[in-house]
């Protein structure tokens, strides 16, 4: 395809995404219905349709409209390029810009210019204090690749030496002893030998670095109360050697834990997934890990759809979902025991506030730590509290 067809191909994705259609279902929908677009096409199209996306208010205003033509034609004057130069309607490219389209749009300012939603701006503003503008800036770039290195089956060293046998350069991260960046080649990562025998698994290093901070000892019952596909379990699995703790998933979506088999095979860890039922069964536990829904505020430059998406009632829904997830799971830790609350989200009323409301309504809780991380640690935005039972 050339470079013409695949901004006309972006703009096709947007629209519908602009319609209300998840992303990532139209890049699959156009995949399957354009089976002569390569592999390098493929991912052309995403990167322009996610940048899109990541920067969808401040290339509006420079595009003129929020149309899908209007934010591609927006892309290319936020990089000092001409338009014009790839919408020529030739071959398979984006038809000529009229008179009109020549005429619109402008730099953006203020909020537009950083992308942030106007009526998120300032609880991101008292939030985030002077790291405002930074964070924002940051969230409007692609995330960087960092791979967790299972520290059970191999180091850090060894790993970027296997991994530049592929041709993946990466070097250590300090968000946590097991983080690696990814600096040529992360997309060859899942179909390397490397990858393939559970020597590193794709993980954020904010990501590792909240998990680092659960406390975990001999003998530990572990319980993964919003699992997912099993990233924290995994991470918390490699950190103790075989054995030494037993490890519980649970997710109240069983689907979304259906990899955590393969991917605990893969890394040779063990994994119990428990269905809703068992969880109160196999209770208590030591240590009860709450990476609970939220936001995803700090891991918008992944997941930039949500940005958008987010809505003061659906923070208010997702604060509730917080608040009921940790009055429950409560109840499952043992005495001395540990509850984790996790977030990926960088705004007070999901992080700093929830753990507030817990302990003013549970005095025989304390917290013995909490760390929010923002993207310009170097990962994603993360928090992590630790509260304790008495
Ligand atoms: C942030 S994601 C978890 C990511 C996962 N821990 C990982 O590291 O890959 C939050 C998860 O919470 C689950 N969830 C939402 N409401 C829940 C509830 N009331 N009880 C348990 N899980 C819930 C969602 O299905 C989702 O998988």
């Amino acid at each position: 395809m050339t470079p013409g067809a695949r901004v006309a191909s972006a703009i096709e994705i947007l629209d519908a995404v602009l319609a209300g259609d998840p992303a990532e279902k139209q890049l699959t929908t156009w995949a399957r219905s354009n089976r002569y677009a390569g592999s390098k096409d493929r991912v052309a199209v995403r990167d322009l349709v996610f940048e899109a996306l990541r920067c969808k208010q401040s290339f509006s205003v420079w595009g003129g409209e929020q149309t899908g033509r209007a934010i591609l034609t927006g892309l290319f004057r936020a990089q000092g390029l001409d338009p014009q130069d790839v919408f020529t309607g030739e071959g398979y490219a984006p038809k000529p810009l009229s008179e009109e389209e020549l005429a619109e749009g402008h730099a953006p300012q203020g909020h537009d210019a950083l992308d942030v939603p106007e009526w998120l701006a300032p609880q991101l503003q008292a939030d985030l204090g002077e790291d405002f503008a930074p964070v924002l800036t940051l969230l409007q770039s692609r995330a960087p690749v960092f791979l967790r290195v299972n520290l059970q089956a191999t180091t850090r060293d060894a790993a970027i030496a296997a991994l530049a046998a592929e041709e993946i350069v990466a070097e250590a991260h300090d968000l946590s002893p097991s983080a690696l960046l990814v600096t040529k080649n992360p997309r060859r990562v899942q179909n390397s030998k490397v990858f393939a025998e559970g020597y590193v698994e794709l993980q954020d290093a904010a990501s590792q670095f909240v998990t680092d901070q659960i406390p975990l000892k001999n003998g530990a019952r572990v319980l993964d109360y919003c699992a997912g596909g099993g990233g924290k379990s995994l991470a918390l699995a490699a950190r103790m050697p075989k054995g030494a703790v037993s490890l519980f998933a649970h997710d109240i979506s069983h689907l979304r834990m259906r990899d955590i088999p393969v991917r605990a095979e893969r890394a040779g860890v063990e994994v119990k997934v428990l269905e809703t039922v068992e969880v109160a069964q196999n209770a208590p536990y030591d240590v009860v890990v709450c990476d609970v829904p939220c936001s995803g505020s700090g891991a918008w430059r992944r997941a930039p759809e949500g940005k958008w998406a987010l809505t003061q009632e659906r923070l208010d829904e997702l604060t509730s979902i917080q608040a009921e997830i940790l009055a429950k799971t409560k109840e499952y830790v043992s005495k001395g025991g540990v509850l984790a609350f996790l977030t990926c989200s960088l705004l007070r009323a999901e992080n700093e506030a929830q753990v507030e409301a817990f302990l003013a309504a549970n005095s025989d809780w304390r917290c013995m730590s909490q760390e929010r991380l923002t993207p310009l640690a170097g990962g994603d935005g993360f928090f992590v509290a630790i509260l304790k039972r008495a």
